[in-house]
């Protein structure tokens, strides 16, 4: 079983360099557009056609004919080697269910139930879902040699398997059944009045995911898709919800999908708001779950499936050509934290438009979307850096009156504003603080991961493996190795931010024109096209030519679109056609 994923993963030369070609081509897309694929509806969006009874379910068009589709589960089905007995929930790209090992078959598990995450039929997703679970089983043999501290706290994946589908298979990821999410808990605390989670609580969670986020920053990749439906909190004997069995509403849907889709669609935990209670100290175990937006910290990511909230998107998304690293993780949890805290999203930002009743209708565009998210983040923080406000103009935000800017922004006020009564002065001026080196405008000065953990906003909530672990890291991350990560950072990000250092601006100018013409059958297609409707400088002007008299003997182009740099070098004997 576990070759299956092996075998899907693209190993041996030539599926690599075609991969590798499939991500330069997906990256250079969003690069040229600026624009991110994006899919139907993110689970944080309201539900566009909420079932009468739950807008909880999926929605229908999410079976039927073609390609992206659901596989339709129903209870009590066998999928592979197991038996479906309950629904966990769904995603864009996957439903979930919880299921018991069939008779006669054997694992050796150390739970009752799994999870067993039934993918879309779609091509380009399902290697997305290989890809996951490829990443999740290569973590889970992976050990730091010191205790693995903060491992414990991401998801793991036990086996995967394919179910055919009418439209293609449905790949299959099996793992624990862990519990409900921790937006079920914001929810529920919502719910019952309570406002926000015990600070204790909110603490511990984000100690939790900073944990779990420094081993895996630590292993060489980032998440990418932080928010609270990826965090599932671990319950023991864990039990999914009433399974209500919900009939299709055929009004919803088209005729051509009906053959194709389940007579009906199961109600899933989410809708079970009252057989739980709050979350307490002693029970809060959280777990970081899917990894379908895995990154390599040092490859360019793969953006085509952008499902986070927009509210916990990080500056460095909206800005133009600037790399999403690892930091984006931070500031999710960031985010994710203040939301625990004080019950209160810290930006909150609108998905879609609202009719004149305030219903919501389609979705905003993603111009909208940034040019109300960004002005939120300048009051909330105070003015960017110099370089990031240059990019400002050129990524088609709103203008802003930089000077009337006050300092800081109104982080503080905020805090003040929103805490909870039991909060004190001192706590909160200590989870400010904690708040603003996670959520550093510059992702090269941003707090990491492991030096968040050792904030002392956690002291309270610390055991003692927690605290001998955090003093061995202390040793380990010393002033002189972060100031020489910060330095290397910085050397990195040079190309990503001005013309590469030896490329002189002068010549490109006057040359262009020639340039342009005679890279276009050197480079094919695909440069071609992006080489004729933009000039250098409007691609981000990383172009570096090296001439041996007219001859031009080297091209580099800098991809500064996410983690790296990828540099694509192109040596040629062409020589420049006469001007
Ligand atoms: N192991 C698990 N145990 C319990 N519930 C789970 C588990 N895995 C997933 N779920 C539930 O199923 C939901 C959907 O799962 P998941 O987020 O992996 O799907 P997805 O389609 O990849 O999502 P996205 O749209 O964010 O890419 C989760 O929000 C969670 O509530």
């Amino acid at each position: 079983m576990a070759n299956t994923v092996e075998e899907e993963c693209c190993t041996g030369l030539s599926r690599g360099l075609r991969r590798q070609a499939r991500s330069f081509w997906e990256a250079a897309f969003e690069f040229r557009n600026h624009k991110e694929i994006d899919f139907a509806y993110s689970k944080c969006d309201p539900h566009p056609f909420p079932h009468p009874e739950s807008d909880r379910l999926e929605h229908c068009y999410k079976y039927g004919k073609g390609s992206g589709k659901f596989f339709p589960v129903l209870l009590e089905q066998k999928l592979g080697d197991y038996v479906v007995k309950a629904k966990l929930g769904h995603g864009n790209f996957a439903s979930v269910w919880q299921c018991i090992l069939d008779e006669g078959k054997e694992r050796d598990f150390p739970y009752e139930s799994v999870a067993v995450k039934v993918c879309t039929n779609s091509k380009k997703e399902s290697k997305d879902d290989v890809t996951e679970a490829k990443v999740l089983m290569k973590l889970s043999k992976r050990s730091d040699g010191k205790g693995d501290f903060g491992k414990k706290h991401l998801q793991k994946v036990d086996e995967c398997f394919r179910v055919p589908g009418y439209f293609g298979d449905h790949f299959c990821i099996v793992g624990e059944a862990i519990g409900p999410s921790l937006d079920y808990y914001l929810n529920l605390v919502e719910k019952q009045g309570l406002g926000s989670f015990d600070t204790q609580v909110s603490k511990k969670i984000t100690f939790q995911l900073l944990a779990s986020v420094t081993w895996l920053h630590k292993a060489g990749y980032g998440h990418g898709d932080i928010h609270p439906h990826n965090i599932l909190m671990k319950e023991k004997g864990f039990k999914a919800g009433t399974n209500a069995k919900r009939p299709i509403c055929i009004q919803n849907t088209k005729p051509e999908d009906v053959p194709y889709m389940p007579p009906y669609l199961v109600s899933c935990i989410d809708d079970d708001l009252t057989i739980r209670t709050p979350l307490t100290v002693q029970n809060c175990d959280a777990r970081l779950a899917d990894f379908g937006q895995t990154f390599k910290k040092n490859q360019p990511r793969r953006l085509y499936k952008m499902t986070t909230p927009k509210g916990n998107r990080s500056p460095e998304w909206l800005l133009k050509h600037t790399p999403i690293t690892i930091g984006i993780d931070i500031w999710a949890i960031a985010c994710i934290s203040y939301r625990m805290t004080t019950g209160k999203h810290l930006m909150f930002v609108e998905e879609r438009y609202k009719d004149e009743e305030g219903k919501y209708t389609q979705k905003r565009t993603k111009v909208d979307i940034n040019n109300d998210h960004m002005p939120m983040m300048v009051k909330l923080l105070g003015a960017p850096p110099a370089w990031m406000v240059r990019k400002w103009g050129v990524s088609g935000l709103p203008k802003m009156d930089w000077e009337s800017i006050p300092h800081g922004g109104n982080l503080h006020e905020r805090i003040m504003k929103d805490r909870p009564a039991s909060m004190s002065d001192a706590e909160a001026a200590l989870f400010e603080d904690f708040m603003r080196k996670a959520l550093t405008w510059d992702y090269r000065y941003r707090a990491t991961a492991a030096e968040l953990i050792q904030h002392d906003w956690f002291r309270s909530v610390l055991s003692p493996k927690d605290k001998a672990h955090l003093e061995t890291l202390a040793q380990s991350t010393s002033r002189f190795s972060s100031t020489v990560s910060r330095i290397t950072n910085e050397i990195k990000s040079w190309p990503a931010r001005w013309l590469s250092p030896w490329t002189k601006k002068e010549e490109l100018a006057s040359q262009q024109a020639t340039e342009i013409k005679a890279l276009g059958p050197i480079l094919g297609p695909f440069f071609q096209a992006e080489i004729m409707g933009n000039t250098p400088e409007v691609l981000g002007g990383s172009w570096s030519f090296q001439y041996q008299g007219r001859q031009l003997i080297k091209l580099v182009r800098i991809f500064n679109i996410h983690t790296a740099y990828q540099i694509l070098m192109v040596s040629t004997e062409t020589s420049l056609p006469p001007t």
